[in-house]
Parts: C-alpha cells; structure tokens; sequence
C-alpha cells in the first residue's frame, strides 16, 4: 500500500509535490512527503505490533489469574471443609473473618441443647496375636463405624443440624440445637409459664427429638455393619445416654483450635450413657418429658444412681424392630410384639386404663392435647457393598439375645435392677398377668406407624 502510495507520488502525480516551498524548506516536497509516510507507516506498525503484545500479554496474564483464581478458590474451599471438620459450620465463618483478633475468645450460651454421649460397647477385637495387627484391625473398624456415623450427620430431615462435637475414646458425642442464630416460635397459648414455654417449647421438643432420632439411626447403622461385617470379631453395640439443657460451647486453642461444650447437659449426657444399657437410649427426665409431649414412648427405668445428684428418675426410649420411635398409642402393641416383655418395667398409657406407666406428666409441664411426632426416621442410614448382604426380613432383633447380654452387665449403682428383679419374682413373669395388663389397652393393629411428618411443621 505504501509501495503503491509512493509510486503514485513519485511518478503520476510528481507535479504536485514540486511548488510548496513553506513546508518542505530544501528538500524536494517528493523526498519530505516520502519520509513523512514513511514514519507514519513505521508508527503505525510500531504502536499495531505493540497493541498486540500487550493483548496477548493481557490474555496471558487472564489465564493465569484465572487459574490462580481458581487455585485459591479450591484452597478456600479445602480450608473450609478442614475447618467445618474441627469446628462447626457458623464457627468457621467467625474463625475466617480476617478483621477478627487473633486472641479474642470465642464463646456462646444456649438455653437449651441436646446433647449426646454414644459408646461403642461390646467389642472383642484382640483377634490378632501381633499386637501391631490388633491395633490396626482395632482402628480399621472404628475408622469404619465412625465414618458410618458421621455421614449420618449429613443426612436426615429435620432443619436442626445435629453437631458431632468429637470423639473420645470409643464414645461418639454429639449435640443438636448449637445454632445461635435460632429463634424460637412462640405458641404462648399452650403454657401456663414463662418457664414452660422456655422447657416445653416447639424448639425443645424438636431437637430432643432430632437428637434421639440420630441416635436411633445410628443404631440402625450399626446394626447394618456388624452384619455386613465378616470380620472375626464379635458385633458391636452403642449404648447411648442423651439429656438436654442449658449449655456453654468456645473453641479452645488457637493453633489446634477445638469446638467443646460444657454444662449440666452435658455432664448429665455422659451419666446417661455410662449407666446405660447396652442397644438402649437412656435419656434424663426432662429429655423424657420433651420426647412425651412429641406422642413419643419412653420407658420409666427407675432410679438410677448418677454421681452427684444421686438418684435420678431415668427412661429408656424404646425402638420398633426398624429403629423407629415408638408412638405412645402404640405401647401396647409395642409390648405384645417384644419377645422378653418381663424385662420392661411398669407401663402406664393416659389414654387407657392400663396400668402401665410412660414418661410421667409432670407438674412442671402442661399436658398438651397435640401429639408431635416423628415416626419413621428420616436419617438416611448408609449401605454399600459390605451390607449387600442384608436383607430387612433379617432385622429382626433378637431381643432375648440382646437382654440376656444385658444381663450380664454390671450395673451396681441401678436401684432399678433390683426393682426389676421384685418385679419378676411378684410377677413370676411366664404369667400372663403383665400380658393381660398390657394388652387390655390394645390399640387397632392397623394404626402403624407409617407417615414421616416434617419436624418443624409439627413440632
Ligand atoms: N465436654 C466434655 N467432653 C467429654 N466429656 C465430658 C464433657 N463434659 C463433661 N464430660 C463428662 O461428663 C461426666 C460427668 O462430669 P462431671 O463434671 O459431673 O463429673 P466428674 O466428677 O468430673 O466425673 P468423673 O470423675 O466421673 O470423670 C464426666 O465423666 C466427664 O468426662
């Protein structure tokens, strides 16, 4: 194009380049013009191929952002998950805020917690002579359980998220109700105090119950490993205490920070579970109470001696053979169906004239004539190849098996033991004296259990 330019200038149109004196002082006005052309063709070319370095310097520089951007974006996302491992979800976001000092505390006070302890019991793993393999088969099934049960913690219905706290030993903890974000509902209408409404709250009830029914499926999950398991050692069992109440929680530590909880809940949580059973859910009054304004049957254990407070009045929260709760007007068919009925101790139903007692209403509360209830579990409980063997007509509890092991358990400090034994010798329990009892309250055996009712509608 300059080429063409030039030869335009220099032969057919030289005539015009030959008269300006003014600008092209001399120089033939051909040579000026040439070189004036000629530098701004060199501008240009020279301001194009820098225009062009600096774009795809740009484009360079994007893609490397990008995936620098992405790098960090997958880093934040790899610290998150490492944090939310060791600190609940909300803590981590208090724990990432940069503008946050480094050596202020992190502390918070709820009214009211679930909490649960849930040991690991009856395991005879010693199957190995080398002691290295022992303890590493030892690990390989907690390794497997307790990540069976922490995938619990992902599953399950309720909007209230139940919080592994942490592992010791071979007792699992947990809480449900550590949200300090919470507002609780107020349907003042159904209570007499103010004091009522703070215990007996649709709140309460909904994470005493979202904490029982984790614990039942952990149950259930268990009960699917050790039969899945074909490992040589003897099945696992849980026995599980769960109390609520007031609780205080920090993270303790700034380098290996951990989320703890303390108070009376929790102290009580922990006597639940060490002067429990067995492949039972011990749970304190007050959690009983809760768990009964739910329409949920709880079993009156008796007093149990608990270091500190003494004797305590305690209830189990019994299970169907599916590791459902058990709806309070299914008692009696919940009585008829077990197989060493003589064990449960004296039930009492309301509804019936039945002589048998549950969870006691207690002064404390004001008897509601709702029932809120969850019946089946919403926690989806994990299968994989180990338990392709399982099959649901298999899962049936042997429920003589389960007590005569109890039965060996040493519970000295249980006033109910000796309760129990009165019971059986009055009762002679082959009789048909507790059956009759039981069953002159029989509800309709098509009323099952059948429904999930959401949590926070009902509760
Ligand atoms: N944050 C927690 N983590 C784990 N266990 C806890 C926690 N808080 C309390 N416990 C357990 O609850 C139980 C009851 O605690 P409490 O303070 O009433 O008794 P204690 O006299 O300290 O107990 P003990 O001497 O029997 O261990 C204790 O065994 C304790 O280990």
């Amino acid at each position: 194009m300059t080429t063409f330019y030039l030869w335009v200038v220099w032969d057919l149109k030289s005539s015009l380049f030959s008269i300006d004196l003014t600008w092209n002082v001399g120089l033939d006005s051909r040579i000026s013009h040439t070189l004036s052309v000629v530098f701004i063709t060199v501008t240009l070319y020279w301001i194009d191929r820098t225009t062009e370095y600096r774009n795809r310097l740009d484009h360079l520089w994007q893609i490397q952002l990008s995936d620098e951007q992405t790098e960090a974006e997958t880093m934040l996302r790899v610290n998150n998950m490492l944090l939310e491992n060791i600190l609940p979800a909300h803590v981590v976001q208090v724990y990432l805020d940069l503008n946050r000092p480094i050596d202020e505390l992190y502390y918070e006070k709820y009214e009211n917690v679930a909490v649960m302890f849930a040991s690991l019991t009856d395991y005879k793993l010693g199957v190995e002579d080398d002691s290295d393999l022992s303890d590493k088969f030892v690990l390989r099934i907690l390794d497997e359980v307790i990540s069976d049960f922490d995938r619990l913690l992902l599953t399950g219905a309720s909007i209230y998220k139940v919080e592994k706290i942490k592992m010791a030993d071979w007792t699992y903890m947990a809480a449900c109700g550590l949200d300090p974000n919470r507002r609780e509902s107020m349907d003042s209408s159904t209570f007499e105090s103010s004091a009522d409404r703070r215990q007996n709250s649709p709140y309460n009830r909904a994470l005493v119950l979202t904490m029982v029914e984790f614990a039942a499926a952990m149950m259930k999950q268990l009960k699917n490993f050790n039969r899945g398991s074909f490992q040589s050692f003897e099945g696992l069992n849980l026995r599980i205490g769960i109390s609520n109440g007031e609780v205080a929680a920090g993270v303790v530590g700034s380098l290996k920070p951990l989320y703890d909880i303390w108070g009376n809940a929790v102290n009580m949580a922990s006597r639940m579970d060490s002067t429990g059973e067995a492949g039972r859910i011990q749970v304190t009054e007050n959690t009983a109470l809760l768990l009964d304004s739910c329409g949920v049957l709880t079993l009156y254990r008796g007093e149990t001696f608990v270091k500190g407070p003494g004797y305590i009045k305690t209830y189990f929260v019994p299970l169907d053979e599916n590791f459902n709760l058990i709806k309070k007007e299914q008692s009696s068919e919940y009585y008829n169906s077990l197989a060493d009925r003589k064990r449960y101790y004296s039930v009492r139903d309301d509804s019936s004239d039945v002589s048998y007692e549950t969870a006691p209403k207690s002064t404390q509360f004001t008897a509601h004539d709702r029932n809120y209830f969850v019946p089946k579990s919403t926690y989806n409980v994990y299968h994989n190849d180990r338990y392709s063997d399982s099959s649901d007509d298999e899962t049936q509890v042997d429920e003589t098996e389960v007590h005569e092991a109890q039965d060996d358990d040493t519970r000295s400090n249980d006033r109910s033991v000796l309760d129990e034994e009165v019971f059986e010798e009055d009762c002679d329990l082959s009789d048909d004296c507790t059956l009759s009892t039981i069953t002159s309250g029989s509800t309709n055996s098509s009323d099952t259990i059948s429904e999930p009712i959401v949590l926070e509608t009902k509760c």
